[in-house]
């Protein structure tokens, strides 16, 4: 067996018995201390770290009730509260073990002992101090991880003007239970902003539920939403909680609210205004607490004006608007979120350290960010994964380019050079509505991302 380099002290106020642990451990245990007066306890455990602690129970002679052990016991807790103590006597009996167990001893040892029994004791509680300490910097990590994600725009990346009416005003809102309408280009962040406003809200501790009203068939609507009893339907073979439902007490974000048919419109309203649901087929009304933020990239303004989304739901769920500016307008943004991907990315990809040199920062700055963070995320993501030095290249796609390429039909009969085609026809058709876009392709709002992805579009 290798020499472990774990510590261990032993205190006994007989000699011999120092003498003869020492013995037994020193072949096993790099460190093995031994005092014979608990007084030093300690000063000893201020000077060094021990894996296991060995203590006699009795230490005035004729003493066998063991209330020394006990107290001595009780001052190593206080001073260490993870410490591992074994306790050796030679007079214990079963209840004085649980006793002994009960006030933190790990375990208990009856003198004269056999050698090997000792061993195995004392190797099985250090092996028990390793993983509490692994533990206990497990849970450091846990609570400064989940601290440093409640802190308050932790996750945010931003320091342009542009954002700090964002900032303030979900300062503002945050701690109300207003309804909130996030307004921005597809990719701005505004799934980031919801989640912000939720771990700054009074209801932080309680569910968040994101729902992606993009990737919903049209058909499913209710039943997502509110729920359903069995029967209600073919498919209904149970009874089923809706969203609504299961953010009770929370906060539930709806992005692409836009796509909500109208039919639905005046049920999700009337939900919101009564705070109550029924699920589909159902009868009973189910009251519900939920702080509603939703979220679109389409102008819900014009929506109304063409008769497509109601102006009551619409005056309902923008209590107060946050709109987020593009990318190209949060100049100042650009090469903090630059340097946050490219270390995140290296540091996930374990490619060292790598960095951009002015020129290609500038040409970041300068580049119009059609898909907003999501985009930049995206290339510093390949950047860091394709370039061959620290020196990071990025494969920006050239816009003019693109447009020419959406504007004409390739005279080709490649099937990938139509695939980009169609699905940058599809983009621009659709202003940027990556859910329409999606929907008029037939394909999922994740799959159009990665093909745009594959694109560069
Ligand atoms: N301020 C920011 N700092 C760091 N990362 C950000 C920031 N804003 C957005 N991101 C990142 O950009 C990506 C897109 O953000 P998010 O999904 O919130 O955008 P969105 O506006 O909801 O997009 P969509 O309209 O397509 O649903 C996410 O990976 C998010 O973490």
């Amino acid at each position: 067996m290798a020499i472990s380099e774990k510590a261990i002290l032993v205190v006994d106020d007989n000699k011999e018995i120092l003498v003869a642990t020492r013995m037994l451990l020193k072949p096993h245990y790099k460190k093995v201390m031994t005092l014979d007066n608990p007084h030093d306890i300690a000063n000893t455990m201020a000077k060094q770290k021990f894996a296991l602690i060995l203590l006699d129970m009795n230490f005035t002679r004729d003493s066998t009730s063991g209330a020394e052990g006990f107290y001595w016991l009780k001052q190593i807790k206080t001073i260490d509260e993870d410490a591992v103590v074994v306790l050796f006597t030679a007079f214990g009996d079963m209840s004085m073990a649980v006793d002994a167990i009960k006030q933190g001893a790990s375990d208990f040892v009856l003198k004269p002992w056999q050698n090997e029994k000792l061993l195995a004791t004392v190797a099985n509680c250090v092996e028990l101090n390793t993983q509490r300490q692994t533990n206990k910097k497990l849970n450091q990590i846990a609570q400064l991880t989940l601290a440093a994600q409640n802190k308050p725009f932790e996750n945010l990346i931003a320091a342009s003007p542009a954002m700090e009416d964002v900032f303030q005003t979900i300062e503002k809102a945050a701690k109300t239970d207003a309804n909130v309408l996030v307004l921005g280009e597809s990719g701005t962040g505004k799934e980031l902003i919801a989640r912000e406003l939720h771990k700054q809200s009074l209801r932080a501790k309680q569910t968040f539920l994101s729902v992606d009203m993009g990737t919903i068939a049209s058909s499913l609507f209710e039943s997502e939403l509110f729920g359903h009893v069995k029967g209600a339907f073919t498919d209904a073979k149970e009874n089923k909680q809706g969203r609504f439902e299961l953010a009770d007490d929370g906060t539930l974000f709806l992005d692409e609210i836009a796509n909500i048919p109208l039919a639905l419109q005046g049920k999700l309203l009337t939900a919101i205004q009564n705070t109550m649901i029924t699920p589909v087929g159902g009868s009973k009304q189910i009251d519900i607490d939920i702080r509603l933020i939703t979220a679109t990239n389409v102008n819900l303004y014009d929506m109304v004006q063409s008769g497509n989304f109601r102006q009551d739901l619409l005056y309902r769920i923008n209590t107060v608007e946050i709109t987020l500016p593009p990318l190209r307008e949060r100049l100042h943004d650009i090469p903090l979120l630059v340097e946050f991907y490219t270390k995140l990315y290296s540091e996930k990809y374990k490619l060292g350290n790598k960095f951009v040199d002015d020129k290609t920062m500038q040409s970041l700055i300068d580049y119009p960010w059609p898909g907003n963070i999501r985009e930049l995320q995206h290339l510093a993501e390949r950047a860091v994964i394709l370039s061959e030095s620290a020196q990071l290249q990025f494969q920006l796609s050239n816009k003019s380019t693109q447009i020419q390429s959406m504007q004409k039909t390739p005279n080709t009969y490649n099937l990938a050079e139509l695939e980009q085609h169609t699905i940058e026809r599809a983009i621009k058709d659709f202003k940027g509505n990556i859910s329409h876009a999606a929907k008029a392709l037939g394909i999922t709002r994740a799959s159009l991302y990665r093909k745009m992805e594959k694109f560069g579009v």
